[in-house]
Formats: C-alpha cells, structure tokens, sequence
C-alpha cells in the first residue's frame, strides 16, 4: 500500500553559510531524549478541554491507527533519517496555534548566543579556527510550555495518546513521556527577520517538529546526514569544517504551516538559515522522553529559557 506522504524532500544546494563564533552549550531542543511499540504513556493528566485528534490532524491522509501506514513511516525514517509529513495538522488547527503564537510574541525568550557546532564549551586542545572550536550564531527565541493555553490544539496533539503511539512506533522507542518541568515538553520557536539557528548537532536523537508558520524568504531547514558518529566517538572535524566554509553541498527541507517531521539531528549536521523576510517563522517543538519524571536540568534552562520555573 502506497501513502501519500511527500517524504521529504530536498533540494540539494550549496550554502554559504555565515557563521560566526562560540561557546555555550545551548539549545533547548537539542538536549532533549525521547523514547515505544506498545506506547506507555503518562495521559492521565490531559485537560479535559483536549480536542479530537481528528480536530487536529488530517487522519484521512495520514492514518496513524493503521499499522501498514506506520511501518511505511518508519522505514521511510530508518533510511533517511528524516520523515515530513506536509499539511499533517489541518490548516484551522493551524491557524489557532499561529494565534496563540502571535498573542504571546512578547514572552519570547530570545539571547543571541555563539556555541560550537558540537554544542559543547570550546576544546582548549584544538586551535580557536579549528571546526572543534569554531562558533556560529543563534539568535531564534523560544515560549515555553507554561505559556502554551492549556486548550491549545498543540497540547492536545502532544498528549494525545494515538499520536504517542504513532511516533513511538515510528521513532522504535518503548514509551514517551512528558518532561517533568513546567517549561521543556512544548516550545514554540520564533525566528524573526535575520535571526537564525547556527550549524549543530543535537544532543538528543531525533526531534518532533511542527511548522506553524513558514518565513517567506530565508529561515530555511538545511543539514547533511551522517556527518559524524558520535556514539563512537568519531567527530569527522574535516568534514564539519567543510559545512562550515559552505563548501559541501546541503539538503533543504522545505516545510509549509501544518508540516510535522521527524529528524535525527545527533548525526547530521543542522542550521535554519536567517530569516530573510518579514514573517517571523514559528515552529513548534515536541519534546519527549524516554523515561518518566526527567526534567530539563536548571543549567539548560536558565540558558535557553532564562528562568527555571
Ligand atoms: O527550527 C527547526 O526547524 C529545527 C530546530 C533545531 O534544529 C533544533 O532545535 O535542534
Ligand atoms: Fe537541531
């Protein structure tokens, strides 16, 4: 059975990215774990104004409960390292969340930042213009879970228990579970006019991520898969430093309001390209993880959130 899914996909293209500088081992999403078949879940808390999933993402295109359907899902995902779900959450759910967005535009945390492409503190053992050391620029802000409306469709969609049982299945993890802060599990990002995500890897194995509103010009998702192996300790510096001169070619991801996907980002080397236009660039990120009870530590938060609690 073939499903309409657009996996992904990707203009190849050469960047020049712009990168500069430094040093912190900073955001938020990238240190997050996730985590099932049969998908534990810790639901029994879900507000009672949480919406149908049907309410909120197109179950005729994407079936979630179908197990064909799901297992084309994870092989696309365990191939490519990237599963895109475009129009997955219907264009009035959408249209809500961008609201709820544009309400809280004034709580956004945003603080420019320099940190390696490894999200680690710079190597003293390595030169300052070694790939080891060199910094680039993030810029994008985030709103953190507590200021996500507890009837928000986003809400409902990251507790619903048949979305959890879909992506654990997809992802091959046993269960997911909220982060126990009041700030980690739902982020919505704002990338404004210039700001930007500089080059990385993430600490966490995959992230979940919804486009709720796309920049017009610039902002755009960029990487290239299996740069390095970091389970075995193989940074590939050569390689990072070729991204970082804009000398190898990058993958695009193009994603309209409405597109779920689903990236390894510990491997493949990431950035969104500043915002070139005038229409902030709003995506949400699901964090999950794997074990019940884990919060974000304080260190992390105070740095991508600017306050604990
Ligand atoms: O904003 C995006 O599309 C991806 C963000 C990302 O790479 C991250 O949070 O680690
Ligand atoms: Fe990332």
């Amino acid at each position: 059975m073939t499903f309409p899914l657009v996996f992904v996909v990707l203009t190849a293209l050469y960047s020049t990215p712009k990168l500069a500088h430094i040093a912190l081992p900073l955001l938020g999403m990238l240190d997050r774990g996730i985590s099932a078949n049969i998908c534990e879940t810790d639901t029994a808390t879900l507000p009672e104004t949480s919406m149908n999933l049907d309410a909120i993402v197109d179950l005729k295109t994407y079936p979630l409960a179908d197990q064909a359907f799901r297992q084309s899902c994870k092989d696309t995902f365990d191939q490519t390292g990237v599963l895109s779900m475009p129009g997955f959450v219907t264009p009035m759910a959408i249209d809500t969340i961008r609201k709820e967005g544009d309400v809280n535009q004034d709580k956004v945390y945003a603080k420019t930042e320099e940190h390696t492409v490894y999200l680690s503190a710079p190597d003293p053992a390595y030169a300052k213009d070694h790939p080891r050391n060199r910094l680039v620029v993030s810029s994008k802000g985030c709103i953190t879970d507590d200021l996500i409306p507890q009837d928000s469709a986003l809400r409902s969609l990251y507790n619903s228990e048949d979305f959890r049982s879909f992506l654990c299945e997809v992802l091959g993890e046993e269960a997911v579970y909220q982060y126990a802060d009041p700030l980690s599990s739902i982020n919505l990002h704002f990338a404004r006019t210039g700001q930007e995500l500089g080059w990385h890897f993430d600490n966490s194995s995959f992230a979940i991520t919804l486009m709720v509103q796309a920049p017009e010009k610039g902002g755009q998702f960029e990487y290239v898969e299996n740069v390095r192996d970091a389970d075995a300790g193989d940074m590939n510096f050569d390689a990072v430093g070729d991204i970082l001169d804009g000398t190898t070619p990058v993958k695009e991801l193009i994603a309209e309001a409405g597109t779920l996907v689903f990236f390894r980002g510990r491997n493949s080397m990431h950035r969104v390209a500043p915002n070139e236009g005038e229409r902030t660039r709003m995506l949400a990120v699901l964090a999950y993880n794997s074990e019940p009870g884990v919060s974000l530590s304080e260190e992390a938060r105070l740095t991508f959130y600017g306050r604990v609690s």
